[in-house]
């Protein structure tokens, strides 16, 4: 049957599901709703008048695996190719990843001699670290905490130091909360299934071809890729885009739902009502709990499964120093929750991508991110926050962990308020149940977007795929 789609929220995960249904020859309209100003969610450039790229969201995707071939052939297809900016895995940006401990910035192992010798701030080892793992008994919990998981098999240090940092880059957040099957479901299946991480990665899945870039980025920021998705769309004639659009309620109804948000909208949606169609809830900006507060009270045990997932604020603060002021090169650095709860991490956006610093003179072009779990212990309330504040600490951040003493030349403070979801211990049972009840009650209605089935840029741009072909799209 032909049908009309209405998707709900217009961040990468919504623009992704807009783009596969248009090009099936299934689907005869795409209404794409989109409550603020601008398409793109969390991608988010600044471009500056003299040439300078400032990114406030993400800012490197990673092209491995299924998720990441998908992302690169869809930027291919939208005619970006060109403006790809690779970073190759033999880049000082992919081979050196740093970690502030014990107020000093070390260098992770690598290579034979970081796995032969024990590497400060480790004191074993990587080997011995990695050999004893095989020995590990399986876990028998359903679920597990990323830092149970990691002590239990790795051992307490790497799990306080290595993991408890990487979680923070990654999540934002706390791997004593996040769940270990459903943050790194690679790493737990290979417990699962070789009953150990090194025989799993040594054995490999038998998928990964080794491709030569770590990550990649877009000379005018990767806020092009919602802005291309969205001139496709707008091409094809057959997505009606609608912005400043916010979806109030949406109700069952015999023929499929009924959308209701302001006042012209509402009349323009009511047209296309008695026609079939889907709603794909697109991760709003409240993530899943903005699509509970749209949902009808019939749907109850989905709207409490969906605001069962909590999510993270995040202080971004982009920095820019006149000259070369960096002591290390690398994509950056992160800090365990032992060191300092505020700050996440620093990251050195002019190593991995001097494409976006200003054009005429050296420049270095940093980000602090601070907060996640921990925004509301050190800074209190969002709302209360102050540009001001969370700019002195990110400059103090880059003086003491870095030696950077001048000020910058430029910054920007934003607050990115409950942009990263977290995925707890049981998380993956919540995804199964919402899903069953919207199976169950023959709901036309699919849930994707990273409070899901991954944060990534990528997996939200696949879980926009795999809805558009369970509609028989793709
Ligand atoms: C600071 C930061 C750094 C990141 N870094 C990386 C990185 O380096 N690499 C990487 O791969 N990923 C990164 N991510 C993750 C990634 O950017 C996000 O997970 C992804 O962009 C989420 O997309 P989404 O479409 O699911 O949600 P969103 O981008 O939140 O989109 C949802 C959209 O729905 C709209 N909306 C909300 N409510 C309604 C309503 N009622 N009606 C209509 N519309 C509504 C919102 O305005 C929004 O535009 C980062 C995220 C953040 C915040
Ligand atoms: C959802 C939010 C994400 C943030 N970054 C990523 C996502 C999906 C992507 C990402 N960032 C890092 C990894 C680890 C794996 C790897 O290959 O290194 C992934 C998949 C690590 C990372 N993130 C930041 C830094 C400085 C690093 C260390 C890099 C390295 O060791 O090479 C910066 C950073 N990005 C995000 C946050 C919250 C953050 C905090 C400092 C968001």
């Amino acid at each position: 049957p032909m049908t009309t789609v209405a998707v709900l929220g217009g961040g990468i995960g919504g623009l992704a599901a807009s783009y596969y249904l248009c090009k099936s020859p299934q689907v005869t309209k795409v209404i794409l709703l989109e409550s603020s100003s601008r398409f793109g969610g969390w991608l988010w450039s600044t471009r500056r008048s003299d040439g300078a790229v400032f990114e406030h969201g993400p800012r490197g995707i990673r092209p491995a695996g299924a998720v990441g071939r998908n992302t690169l052939n869809m930027v291919e297809d939208l005619g970006l190719g060109g403006e790809i900016l690779p970073v190759t895995y033999t880049h000082v940006a992919s081979k050196n990843r740093y970690v502030y401990v014990n107020r000093q910035l070390h260098r992770m192992p690598s290579g034979l001699s970081g796995l032969l010798r024990p590497v400060p701030p480790f004191s074993r080892p990587l080997l011995l670290s990695l050999a004893t793992e095989i020995l590990v008994k399986k876990g028998k919990e359903d679920d597990e905490s990323i830092h149970s998981f990691v002590s239990r098999r790795l051992g307490k240090e790497l799990a306080d130091i290595a993991v408890d940092s990487l979680c923070r880059g990654v999540f934002a957040g706390d791997c004593r909360k996040l769940s270990m099957r459903s943050c790194f479901p690679l790493l737990y299946d290979a417990e699962q299934r070789r009953g150990s991480l090194t025989l799993g990665m040594l054995l490999g899945s038998g998928t990964s071809i080794q491709e030569s870039w770590a990550q990649w980025s877009l000379s005018r920021g990767l806020e092009s890729l919602p802005e291309s998705i969205t001139e496709y769309l707008q091409q094809s004639g057959r997505v009606q885009l609608h912005r400043e659009a916010a979806v109030q309620q949406i109700s069952p109804s015999a023929s499929g739902w009924k959308v209701s948000e302001d006042i012209y909208i509402y009349i323009y949606i009511y047209i296309y009502i008695y026609i079939y169609i889907y709603i794909f809830n697109l991760f709003p900006r409240l993530y899943s709990s903005a699509l509970s507060s749209i949902l009808p009270s019939s749907c109850q045990p989905l709207i409490q499964l969906l605001q069962d997932i909590s999510t993270v604020t995040v202080a971004v603060v982009n920095l820019e120093y006149e000259g070369s002021v960096l002591p290390v090169a690398g994509f950056g650095h992160l800090l365990p929750s032992s060191e300092d709860r505020g700050v996440l991490g620093v990251v050195y956006d002019s190593v991995p991508f001097p494409q976006h610093n200003r054009p005429d003179g050296e420049t270095t072009r940093l980000t602090v991110m601070m907060g996640g779990a921990w925004f509301q212990e050190v800074f209190g309330a969002p709302e209360a926050a102050t540009e001001e504040r969370l700019l002195a600490r990110a400059t103090e951040a880059v003086r003491s962990h870095l030696g950077v003493s001048t000020a910058p030349s430029w910054s920007r403070v934003t607050l990115q308020r409950d942009c990263i979801p977290q995925y707890y211990l049981g998380h993956h049972r919540r995804v199964e149940s919402m899903r069953r009840f919207i199976r169950e009650k023959s709901l036309s209605l699919s849930v994707i977007g990273a409070s899901y089935d991954g944060v990534s840029v990528n997996d939200v741009i696949f879980s926009g795929r795999t809805a558009a072909e369970e509609l028989g799209a793709v």
